[in-house]
């Protein structure tokens, strides 16, 4: 597998406050990866270095094979910083088309460039207007734009959906969804529920080190069923006589968490969903596994 990011020993004060300690990394090329922490845990931090906005005070940080913040990255890395920043009064594809051109490409290619990432963040019809003439949200979204210029191999987030409406928070995430096919990213986000939709490993990062790598977000053979109302007793007993079944718990008054023999019955989701419909039982959502939140809060971490 493909090492995108190798960090070793990476240390990093601000003053006295040792906010990344003795680090160590690898990311590998592949699904998108998330980064999770509390408030002030170092993620943007850690991107930072990642980028060479920042310099480490220790540690080797190896990023595509070359030094962070090589030259040699331009093009290849993408970032989304946390408080990215654009002229306020000149348009947006002249930014973009501008930042194409730095990275080496032609005139012909940025304005190629321009348009694709444009589209990709539903800016298009905003491509002459100014970024002052831009919500926040769209400002956002330019940023983003700016992070895929030149189909970059590795890209880094940081906190991509914060302040976007849902509409345009879920674009996103299916275009993330759509890249991930030839570009690996990393997402650092409070939203866990965005991050297990997305994201195939997770890291954690806690007193200056990578605490919990919890590798696979969704697990095969569990259900979480939200319910709408608590009329579901009728459905009880016949949960027990759907093929593959091997528990179920109810969690709270309206969720509950059904275990079944993934190996033997592929479609236990959708006999699930014909059950439901035949007893007439509303439900909210339906998803995999036990919730990102329980397996990094819960689970004796
Ligand atoms: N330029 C700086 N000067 C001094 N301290 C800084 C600087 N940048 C970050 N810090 C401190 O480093 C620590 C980590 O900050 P960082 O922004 O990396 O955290 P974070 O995990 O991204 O937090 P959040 O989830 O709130 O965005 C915090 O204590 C912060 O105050």
């Amino acid at each position: 597998m493909t090492v995108l990011v190798d960090c070793q020993g990476l240390t990093k004060h601000f003053g006295h406050k040792a906010v990344l300690q003795q680090l160590d990394l690898q990311i590998h090329a592949g699904a998108p990866i998330a980064l999770v922490g509390a408030n002030g845990a170092g993620k943007t931090t850690l991107l930072s270095v990642l980028c060479g906005y920042i310099q480490p005070d220790q540690g080797r940080v190896q990023v595509l094979g070359h030094q962070a913040g090589s030259p040699a990255l331009s093009g290849r890395l993408g970032a989304l910083p946390q408080d990215a920043q654009f002229d306020p009064d000149f348009g947006l594809a002249r930014q973009l088309h501008w930042l194409a051109r730095l990275q080496g490409m032609s005139a012909a290619k940025s304005r190629q460039e321009t348009e694709r990432v444009l589209a990709l963040v539903d800016l298009t019809a905003e491509a002459g207007s100014k970024v002052v003439q831009l919500s926040h949200g769209m400002r956002k979204r330019l940023a983003i734009a700016q992070a895929l210029l030149g189909e970059p191999e590795l890209v880094l987030l940081d906190e991509p959906t914060a302040g976007l409406d849902p509409l345009h928070a879920k674009a996103l995430r299916d275009c993330i969804q759509q890249l991930s096919a030839h570009c690996t990213f990393v997402i650092s986000s409070h939203n866990l529920f965005e991050l297990e939709q997305l994201c195939g490993t997770v890291l954690m990062l806690e007193q200056g080190q990578i605490r919990q790598q919890v590798a696979q977000v969704s697990e095969a053979g569990v259900l979480r069923l939200q319910l709408c109302q608590e009329n579901y007793q009728p459905l009880l007993p016949l949960l027990q006589q759907l093929p593959g079944l091997v528990s179920f718990l109810i969690v709270s008054k309206l969720q509950l968490e059904l275990r079944y023999d993934a190996a033997r019955v592929a479609d236990f989701d959708v006999q699930l969903l014909q059950l439901l419909h035949q007893q007439d039982i509303d439900y909210r959502q339906l998803s995999r596994g036990p919730s990102l939140e329980q397996q990094l809060f819960q689970s004796g971490s």
